[in-house]
């Protein structure tokens, strides 16, 4: 067999346990199926049965549980079969209770869905035997007749008695004796061929009845006779109860005043069974009622806590996100801030440089050329250095200007700043010191290296006129030079003899360098290539 046949073929142990009366052994075996079979269908099988057991054994508080659980997970429950047994049972069980309009709603209930093989004389059995008990049927009510039919045509011989018995109770409680032992007599043949205590008791007592009210009570006598004949010992029940009843009154009838006492007090023990009975089972109801709803109270009460918790956590997840976009947006406020900043220090250091430079030849202006120079100088004294302050002039610039016009003019200064950084090194100064004159400082450059670059560069300019289009625009400038060999590293000094040194050369005829000597008569005119020793 399979697991899933071995599980079914325990429940059929548990329900045949049960039906034999067993109730020990189903308890275990049912109780087996529910915990460990994992079938979810032959699970609620397994608690219709058990929950019916409970009942039975007047385990009243834990069948209106289950009870409960059951009819709480019908709507989950899908198989046509378990719901029709849940129904079945739940209905028997809350008609127990007093409870007669649930029963009949779940009665009702069994009709909509029934399982493959069922008809609808159970569950009309089962809605006959609740609207009697609440007091809602009479001998002519179409139920009956319709319960009969449809147990008849089902071939349930069982519930077409049960029925029976239930409209034969009704001639009793409306006045018809003759009419409940004609009908007694009738069902008499059906009830024999399928014996059923319950319904053989029934029979009896109701016979009982039917004959006391007509007086015959002899008969009468005899019938509750039979019923208690056939009881077990210690059976509290309401049919022994209304046998005792019979038996007392024809005893009493009789002025059989000792068997009377007897026979009451048999039916005061049975009544009072049935009374506890009763309100034992309506007792348990209620239990069950307030602990189901204390149950959900608390689960309302989990429920709206968790929502707080869930509450609590999206408002904290929300904090963070809310956190992270204000870091976000932090951030690139920062960003944008750095980038302006950036922007700023860039056009800053662009004005700043620009603020260095000559407009025209883009080399260093008059005060940024002084104001390094002094630097330099102030290093290079330090370490004990030389450089060479060399002064350029260009001869006769105004003549060019008039000549050839402004615009070439300045060409020319241009390609005359060209000609002088050829020959510098990266950390020479070159800038221009005004107009047409230029400045250049030779860092580490002894005198004599000095007046041989302003040598190179003179050559240079007289060698490469300036061209345009085609033009070829002479020009020539005169240098001067002072070295701090001879001159101290005092950049006024420098410049003063630079200065002198230039104008002597302009004096002297132009094109040419002079140096600045210390010797008293230190001008020497240097033709045009010449060097000044
Ligand atoms: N094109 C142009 N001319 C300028 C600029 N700056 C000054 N000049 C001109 O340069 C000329 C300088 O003339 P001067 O100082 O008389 O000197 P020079 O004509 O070179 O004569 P010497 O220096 O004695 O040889 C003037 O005509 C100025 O207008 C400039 O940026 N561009």
């Amino acid at each position: 067999m399979s697991a899933h046949e071995r599980w079914q073929l325990r429940y059929l142990d548990g329900w045949e346990a049960s039906f034999r009366g067993d109730y020990a052994n189903a308890d275990t075996l049912l109780r087996d199926v529910i915990g460990h079979s994992g079938d979810a269908v032959l699970v609620t099988k397994a608690s219709a049965m058990l929950m019916n057991d409970m009942g039975s054994n007047k385990r009243y508080e834990e069948a209106f549980e289950l009870a409960n659980r059951l009819t709480a997970d019908l709507p989950r429950t899908q198989d046509k079969l378990a719901r029709f047994l849940v129904l079945f049972y739940v209905s028997q069980q809350f008609r127990r209770a007093g409870q007669y309009d649930l029963a009949a709603v779940y009665a009702r209930d069994m009709m909509q869905a029934l399982p493959p093989g069922e008809t609808s004389c159970k569950p009309q059995t089962m809605l006959i035997s609740v609207l009697y008990e609440n007091h809602k049927l009479t001998s002519s009510s179409p139920e009956l007749q319709q319960g009969i039919d449809a147990c008849q045509a089902a071939g349930e011989p069982v519930y077409s008695d049960t029925i029976w018995l239930v409209q034969d109770s009704i001639y009793l409680d409306e006045g018809q004796p003759d009419k409940a032992i004609a009908l007694l007599n009738r069902i008499a043949p059906s009830i024999r061929a399928n014996p059923s205590y319950y319904h053989m008791q029934d029979a009896r007592v109701q016979l009982a009845q039917a004959y006391w009210k007509l007086g015959d009570d002899g008969k009468a006598n005899a019938a509750a006779l039979a019923a208690l004949a056939a009881s077990h010992p210690g059976d509290i029940d309401v049919t022994l109860r209304d046998a005792y009843e019979v038996l007392y009154r024809v005893a009493k009838k009789r002025r059989n005043a000792s068997a009377a006492l007897n026979y009451y007090e048999h039916y005061a023990v049975q009544n009072l069974g049935h009374l506890n009975d009763v309100s034992a089972r309506t007792l348990a109801y209620d239990v069950a009622q307030q602990r189901m709803l204390a149950q959900k109270l608390e689960t309302e009460k989990l429920s709206r806590q968790n929502n707080i918790l869930r509450l609590q956590q999206t408002l904290a997840r929300k904090t963070i996100e809310t956190g992270r976009l204000y870091i976000a947006l932090l951030l690139m406020a920062l960003a944008s801030v750095i980038f302006w900043l950036l922007r700023i220090k860039r056009s800053q250091l662009h004005f700043k440089r620009q603020a260095r430079l000559d407009g025209l030849t883009g080399i260093f202006n008059h005060q940024h050329f002084i104001s390094e120079a002094q630097r330099a100088l102030h290093l290079l004294e330090r370490r004990q250095g030389a450089a060479c302050l060399v002064f350029i002039d260009l001869d006769h610039f105004k003549q060019i200007n008039d000549t050839h016009g402004h615009a070439i003019g300045d060409a020319l200064l241009k390609h005359t700043a060209g000609l002088c950084k050829q020959p510098l090194r990266a950390n020479d100064l070159f800038g221009r010191l005004g107009g047409e004159e230029f400045g250049i400082l030779l860092l580490g450059c002894l005198h004599d290296q000095g007046l041989a670059i302003a040598h190179c560069i003179r050559a240079a300019m007289e060698a490469t006129p300036l061209d345009m289009d085609g033009r070829a625009i002479a020009f020539s400038a005169s240098i001067g030079v002072a070295s701090t060999q001879s001159s101290g590293f005092g950049l006024q000094r420098l410049c003063r003899e630079a200065d002198g040194a230039l104008y002597k050369a302009k004096r002297s005829g132009r094109n040419r360098v002079v140096a600045h000597t210390a010797h008293e008569d230190p001008i020497k005119h240097l033709q045009p290539g010449n060097a000044d020793p």
